[in-house]
């Protein structure tokens, strides 16, 4: 609990609720106001030149207890906030703290979570506010901070307000103040480091360093030195003493991410580490105490994994303290587009390119589609639209495949007169804005690309067999045997990659804009069937 005594200002009308909250912040010796409604508050606050904390009850007989916080934040109160409502609403929540709260408690409140949250909320720095509302951040938050962490639509770096997404955000606003083990799970690109920077920047540690390790990025040789450092001389190749990502993270957040590629022997090593709360560097006897929160993640079934026993069970009981996890990106409704348009603002801005947003069809496409790659593919898919096009509006010819369907079957069929006959003007529309994909099927690219590699949602780019006379019935159901399974057409875009790259599987992720474990994840699927 808080070491330093604070001045604090209990807004409360009732009397038994005030009584309780005095009772419970007595017995850290702090000095303590009751007021019963805003203007008493007002005029406490003018009598005495100021508080260090106002604990405020949302609902006051004279007012909303958000618009006093409002109004005592925009005067320039230099003073921390928490709000107490009855109301568990995420809206309430997210509209206390942009009145000025720094903490939101749903009522009935607990003794020790009281005063836990006091603790916390008080060793915050003091926000030192502009008249005008304006807050200026605690030197050191990081350079994300410089946005407002909370809208109606964002979260601490998520865009969204589905109500998957802000089951999620409460569960993340609850786990915050603690220190016990966040375990995240959900699919590649849904947002799980997000999560992890989100737990840190709403916790108490805050301004602590937030350190993350991709347990799948390092080789296994390697990842017992990333974490827990090492000494000089202590390997081939250890010239000097290595603090580790465990130390570094002291007083902060440790993300380990892909937990479940860490091999066996090294769980181990983490699990006595939680247990004890000591490091040990390797090539060192020395055990150093570290205060470190662990959020660690996986695109991986857990239990699957503790049942396989490729992860230690004990272990996993020990990090999934809190879990959470995070709805794929087709299950988050207008999240899609509310994503999709903000990175159109973002990726127009910093193109210099004049899109306004996004035409009816367009939505429609983007709210259909499965996106199996999530956030991450939504963002290149913007991405890549913002870049390759220019205009006012996004038109479906200007997404790339597969989310352009015509543009799917168009490809290998665009040189052929029939297509034109069907849908002339969007083919040559297409043509003219990929003038590659309107190319014959002839060259060192094909038409499509780099020979070989298949295109999603077609089949594979050899040579076409030639088509049928034109005009046939044969002609067309020809053409649509050349459509395949989209799992299958992944899986040969993924093993041509490899083959292309050599064997190289992280360097084929990044070219694929995938995980790694996205394609061990495949494979392993693939071997046990
Ligand atoms: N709700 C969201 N709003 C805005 N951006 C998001 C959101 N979710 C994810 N992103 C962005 O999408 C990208 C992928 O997110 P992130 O790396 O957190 O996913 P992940 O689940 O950890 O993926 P993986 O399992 O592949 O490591 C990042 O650029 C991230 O900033």
């Amino acid at each position: 609990m808080l070491t330093e005594p604070a001045r604090i200002l209990i807004i409360e009308p009732a009397p038994s609720l005030s009584h309780a909250y005095v009772t419970a912040l007595k017995r850290d010796g702090h000095a303590l106001s009751v007021v019963d409604g805003g203007a008493a508050a007002r005029k406490a606050l003018a009598a005495s030149g100021g508080t260090d904390l106002l604990l405020v009850n949302l609902q006051l007989p004279d007012g909303p207890g958000i618009d006093l916080l409002r109004d005592l934040t925009q005067a320039g109160l230099a003073a921390r906030a928490i709000a107490l409502t009855a109301q568990g609403s995420v809206q309430v929540a997210v509209d206390a703290m942009r009145a000025g709260a720094a903490d939101v408690l749903l009522l009935p409140v607990g003794t020790d979570r009281l005063r836990g949250a006091v603790s916390t909320v008080l060793a915050q720095p003091v926000p030192t506010r502009e008249a005008g509302g304006k807050t200026s951040k605690a030197k050191g938050a990081k350079a994300a901070a410089a946005e407002p962490a909370v809208t109606e639509y964002s979260f601490y770096g998520f865009i969204g307000a589905s109500p998957p997404m802000k089951a999620a955000y409460r569960l993340i606003e609850a786990a915050a103040p603690s220190k016990a083990t966040v375990f995240i799970t959900g699919e590649s690109g849904t947002g799980k480091e997000v999560c992890a920077e989100a737990i840190h920047r709403r916790s108490p540690r805050a301004q602590g360093p937030f350190i993350a390790i991709n347990c799948a990025a390092i080789p296994k040789d390697l990842m017992e030195s990333e974490i827990f450092g090492h000494v000089k001389g202590a390997f081939t190749g250890a010239s000097t003493d290595h603090a580790g990502a465990a130390l570094q993270a002291d007083g902060g957040t440790l993300f380990l991410d892909e937990i479940g590629e860490m091999d066996l022997s090294l769980q181990a090593k983490l699990l006595r580490f939680l247990q004890t709360g000591m490091v040990k560097k390797v090539g060192s006897e020395k055990l150093e105490p570290v205060d470190v929160r662990i959020v660690c993640a996986t695109n991986r079934d857990p239990y699957a994994e503790v049942q396989a026993g490729r992860f230690r069970e004990d272990l996993f009981y020990r990090l999934q303290v809190i879990s959470i996890e995070l709805p794929a990106l087709r299950e988050r409704g207008d999240d899609i587009l509310l994503i999709a348009r903000h990175f159109l603002e973002k990726y127009g801005r910093e193109e210099r390119k004049s899109f306004k947003g996004f035409d009816k069809e367009a939505e429609g496409i983007l709210q259909t589609y499965a996106w199996p790659g999530n956030v991450r593919q939504l963002l290149n898919v913007v991405r890549n639209v913002v870049v390759l096009n220019d205009g006012d509006e996004i038109k479906p010819f200007m997404l790339p495949p597969p989310l352009n369907k015509p543009t799917m079957i168009v490809p290998p069929i665009l040189h052929d007169p029939r297509w034109a006959a069907v849908a002339g003007p969007l083919a040559s529309q297409i043509g003219q804005a990929f003038p590659a994909l309107a190319a014959p099927p002839s060259g060192p690219f094909g038409g499509l690309g780099i020979p070989g590699v298949p295109i999603p949602g077609i089949g594979p780019a050899t040579p076409a067999a030639p088509p049928p006379a034109s005009g046939t019935a044969d002609g067309w159901q020809n053409d649509e045997r050349r459509i395949r399974p989209l799992w299958q057409v992944e899986e040969e875009t993924i093993d041509e990659a490899i083959r292309l790259c050599h064997g190289n599987i992280t360097r084929a992720a990044a070219l694929l804009e995938i995980n790694p474990c996205t394609i061990y994840r495949r494979r392993q699927k693939k071997r046990t069937g």
